[in-house]
């Protein structure tokens, strides 16, 4: 990945996608900066996962550009971490979760070598950055979605990425390791430089870090501060139907999205909340 200073290192320029003959949205602007930490909400089916997937190369948009480092996305780029929806692993899955750590490292690329020393060291550091240390050398498919979660963060971190990816990594996490994780991603993108965009269902926890949200609705999009994105008028707007931001005890509330005439592809909470 080529790294120009100021250079955004997504780039979605009158960006469209369809999927299935559906169009998921489109006119897409959005340049997501060094350092910065995007957050992409929506109701259910909006085409959050199929944004990221745009980004990872593995859906190419129906109009517009996207380029991320500055060329066009391609499978498998090591300056791209990638932390997928949740899926459960096979409880009699023959994999430790360090092994899983180090498919990271040199193990995504070249199948499934003897790990280096360099890859090792490495997948220890993250483990620990994670806090998985004391589960680590157990079979993956034996712990729980949360300790599963947190090895999966550490897998995207091992090679380094300047572009971090992230579908709902927060699912399954207690409030205390949804912190760690954040701390951990925002320490991280401010010391490397690095982006994230990070799906998510549950706002609260996320809004101390991020700096702007990408909201999708049905085919329509918002994309500004918290501040700018979080309020009735513009949730109104956004949904075509009257929708309410409430502020209460310092978290946000969004209610009325659930009865939108797309409700449909709205399985999720009629409120986001933490
Ligand atoms: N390859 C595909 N072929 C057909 N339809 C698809 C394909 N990929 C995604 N879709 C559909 O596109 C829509 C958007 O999917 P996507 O997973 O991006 O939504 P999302 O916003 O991430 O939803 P959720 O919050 O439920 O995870 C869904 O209706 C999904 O069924």
């Amino acid at each position: 990945m080529t790294k120009t200073p100021g250079a955004p290192l997504v780039s979605f320029q009158d960006a469209g996608l369809t999927v299935g003959g559906r169009r998921l949205w489109s006119h897409l602007d959005l340049d997501v900066m060094p350092g910065e930490f995007v957050a992409i909400l929506g109701p259910n089916g909006a085409g959050k996962t199929s944004m990221l997937r745009a980004a990872l190369g593995l859906e190419p948009l129906s109009e517009g550009r996207l380029t991320v480092g500055g060329s066009v996305p391609r499978r498998g780029s090591a300056a791209v971490g990638y932390v997928p929806q949740q899926k459960i692993f096979d409880r009699d899955l023959a994999l430790r979760g360090r092994d899983l750590v180090m498919l990271g490292g040199d193990g995504h690329r070249f199948g499934w070598p003897v790990p280096s020393r360099q890859v090792r060291d490495s997948a220890q550091r993250m483990i620990e950055a994670v806090g998985a240390a004391s589960y680590a050398d157990a079979p993956v498919g034996r712990l729980s979605g949360g300790e599963q979660q947190r090895l999966r963060i550490a897998q995207a971190l091992m090679s380094d990425p300047q572009v971090l990816l992230c579908d709902e990594p927060l699912t399954s996490l207690d409030l205390s390791h949804q912190e760690g994780v954040l701390d951990l991603l925002d320490r991280r993108r401010r010391d490397s430089h690095s982006a994230v965009m990070m799906v998510t269902h549950e706002v609260n926890p996320v809004l101390p870090f991020v700096d702007r949200i990408v909201y999708l609705v049905a085919g329509n999009w918002a994309v500004g501060t918290p501040d700018e994105i979080l309020t009735s008028e513009r949730l109104t707007a956004l949904y075509g139907t009257p929708i309410d931001v409430l502020h209460v005890r310092g978290r946000v509330i969004v209610v009325g999205a659930g009865e939108t005439p797309d409700a449909s592809h709205h399985c999720g909470p009629v409120e986001v909340t933490a």
